[in-house]
């Protein structure tokens, strides 16, 4: 399909060109590595939390998590998903070609895409059955998040997380789709554009290659209008943080994890990405 093969035969430099860039990196490799890194990086491998899946909080165990004052179950919430998030950065350092994008591009791309692959991730952790999510070592439901007071947050979290099970993705399949959500040319102050262009274009074909081999080439589309549903999560994230902030300066200030202040609570540097040399 790749070849233009009209005039009965593929134009020799085609060809060429082809077996040139399927020599230097050949795709297959390119999806194993991605793959490799996505198990090597995940917090939980996904047969451990199909394992735990009817693993239920006890109705005492979800009263005492709605009796926390808001500024503690938010902090908590934030402390998850920091830990998750320093996942993601390893996970990304292990993209082929992300570590010789220039700084700036690495921050950029992680700042504004850690938390969706977060997301992509979590839905390894969700059971659709009973709509509950692994969090801290048993599964919850959205009732178990009450005193964070952002439901609708929370449900659209849920909700997101039902879509994408909706698709039964494999873990080859979350492996790649996680590498394209985070390698995205269109996230704004990237400095070598064009870099990150050649690199999403690598983990494009890819993606693509592994859901023709799972004649499955119809979920393109459908994953990038996920793609779409998780920037509007990630907005609404923020608006609630920003929201949370002015109710709780101090604890923001003094009590959040320094990495998750940078990465969604202020625009400095990003010293603690642990992506300098
Ligand atoms: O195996 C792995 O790697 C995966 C294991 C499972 C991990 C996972 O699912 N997660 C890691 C952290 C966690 S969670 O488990 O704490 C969680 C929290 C709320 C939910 F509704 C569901 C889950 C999380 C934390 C905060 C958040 O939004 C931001 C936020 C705040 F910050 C503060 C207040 C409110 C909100 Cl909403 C969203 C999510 C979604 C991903 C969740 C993801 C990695």
């Amino acid at each position: 399909a790749y070849l233009d093969c009209s005039q009965g035969r593929p134009q020799t430099t085609t060809l060429l060109l082809l077996t040139f860039i399927a020599a230097c990196c050949p795709i297959e490799e390119v999806c194993a590595s991605i793959v490799r890194s996505h198990r090597e990086t995940s917090q939980y491998r996904v047969e451990e939390l199909q394992a735990l899946r009817w693993k239920l909080f006890s109705r005492e165990e979800i009263h005492a998590y709605q009796s926390k004052s808001m500024d503690e179950m938010w902090q908590h919430c934030a402390l998850r998903l920091t830990d998750a998030v320093q996942y993601v950065v390893e996970f990304a350092k292990r993209i082929p070609g992300f570590r010789q994008l220039c700084q700036n591009d690495q921050i950029v791309l992680l700042k504004n895409g850690s938390m969706e692959v977060v997301l992509v991730r979590m839905t390894r952790a969700f059971n659709t059955e009973n709509s509950t999510v692994f969090f801290d070592g048993k599964f919850a439901g959205t009732e178990l998040f009450k005193a964070l007071a952002c439901s609708d947050l929370i449900a659209a979290v849920f909700d997101f997380a039902h879509s994408l099970c909706a698709l039964r993705l494999t873990e080859q399949q979350v492996a790649l789709f996680s590498a394209l959500v985070l390698i995205n040319s269109d996230r704004p102050c990237l400095e070598e554009r064009g870099r990150v262009e050649r690199v999403k274009k690598e983990v494009e074909l890819a993606l693509s290659h592994t859901l023709h081999r799972d004649n499955q080439e119809g979920l393109m589309n459908k994953l990038y209008q996920k793609v779409a549903i998780l920037k509007s999560l990630c907005s609404l994230h923020i608006e609630k943080l920003r929201w949370f902030r002015q109710l709780y300066p101090l604890t923001v200030h003094s009590l959040f994890p320094p990495l998750y202040k940078e990465l969604f609570a202020s625009d400095t540097d990003l010293p603690l990405l642990g992506i300098h040399h």
